[in-house]
């Protein structure tokens, strides 16, 4: 019998995005050999193999058809995204991971009352189409400094007055004596796939993947929430219980009127939730992780 047919994933090769993109194809039961430096892996247990590459290079190899799926941050996705015709891609899912804000930052001491500040000014950034965007959508001329690094130093340096970088925890733009005056794009990494027809033979192989996948990403927001409580407080307890449809309700051995309540709860639950559902009468409250989940 023949081998079934490969797919092609493009990964960031070393980077931010590099761990936790692994750590996501290992939870969704992939086995994969790889070598530090390798610039393939292939898993074990799945028609799978994976390509590893600079994050700029992976939304061309997805769009290509060359790899059915990739992981990419937003911002690198719609930045080329705007230098194209027509998308080729399509993004299956964001995967809350590699969260950061592309922002246009000002030196800390500089006025800044709103986007005409920025007018004739020299911006200086390596998302050239999205700023270009930005300052499009708000009418403004100014000139876009292209930077493929250090764009922190621009403004130091005396390149450009503004900068259009990532931001996260903003202490880059701290340490560089800047602050943020403009968001142009929130974003995160996200799962995109081909658009181009790929061979029939790998279509089973792809909805398995996707498959597995989102139930990697729907176990990693839900719980398992067990409580007890008083009949009367049964009603407003399924409402305060997030994202669970029909919550199972088993009567207490010995204790008539009192019964257990179980639900997966698919949306995040926070401190808060516990302190409500305490307070509409709900007594010894458990929340478990979920280790495995197909919908
Ligand atoms: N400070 C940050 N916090 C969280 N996510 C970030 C941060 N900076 C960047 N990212 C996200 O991670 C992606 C990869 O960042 P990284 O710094 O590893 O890219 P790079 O230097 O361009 O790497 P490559 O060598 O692959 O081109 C970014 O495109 C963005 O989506
Ligand atoms: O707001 P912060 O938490 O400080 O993060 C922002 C910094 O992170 C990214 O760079 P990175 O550290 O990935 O280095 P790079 O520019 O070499 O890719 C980004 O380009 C900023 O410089
Ligand atoms: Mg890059």
């Amino acid at each position: 019998m023949s081998e079934p047919a490969r797919l092609h994933m493009a990964l960031q090769k070393s980077g931010r995005l590099s761990d936790y993109s692994r750590d996501l194809l290992r939870d969704a039961g992939l086995r994969i050999l790889h070598g530090k430096n390798d610039l393939t892996a292939r898993a074990e247990n799945f028609p799978i193999d994976l390509m590893f590459m600079r994050d700029d290079d992976i939304p061309t190899f997805v769009s290509d058809g060359v790899c059915e799926f990739g992981i990419v941050g937003r911002n690198v996705l719609e930045e080329f995204a705007l230098g194209e015709a027509a998308a080729r891609f399509e993004i299956v899912a964001p995967l809350g991971f590699g969260r950061c804000s592309l922002k246009i930052a000002a030196p800390e001491r500089a006025t800044y009352e709103g986007p005409r500040a920025l007018a004739g000014q020299r911006i200086a950034t390596s998302y050239p189409r999205l700023l270009r965007a930005f300052l499009d959508r708000h009418g403004i001329d100014a000139t876009i400094v292209k930077m493929n690094g250090a764009v922190e130093l621009a403004p130091r340096l005396q390149i450009a007055a503004f900068i259009c970088d990532l931001v996260s925890t903003g202490a880059t733009l701290e340490a560089n004596g800047l602050r943020a005056v403009e968001t142009v794009l929130d974003s995160e990494a996200v799962l995109i796939r081909s658009l181009k027809p790929g061979a029939p033979d790998k279509a089973d192989a792809s909805e398995k993947l996707l498959r597995r996948i989102g139930g990697v990403l729907a176990t990693q927001e839900s719980k398992y929430i067990v409580l007890n409580a008083p009949e009367e407080a049964l009603a407003r307890i399924a409402e305060i219980l997030p994202g669970a449809d029909s919550p199972t309700i088993i009567p207490l051995h010995g204790r008539p009127g009192h019964f257990a309540v179980q639900a997966v709860c698919q949306e995040s639950v926070f401190w808060e939730t516990l302190q409500n559902l305490k307070g509409a009468g709900a007594s010894a409250i458990l929340v478990m992780p979920i280790e495995k989940m197909m919908l």
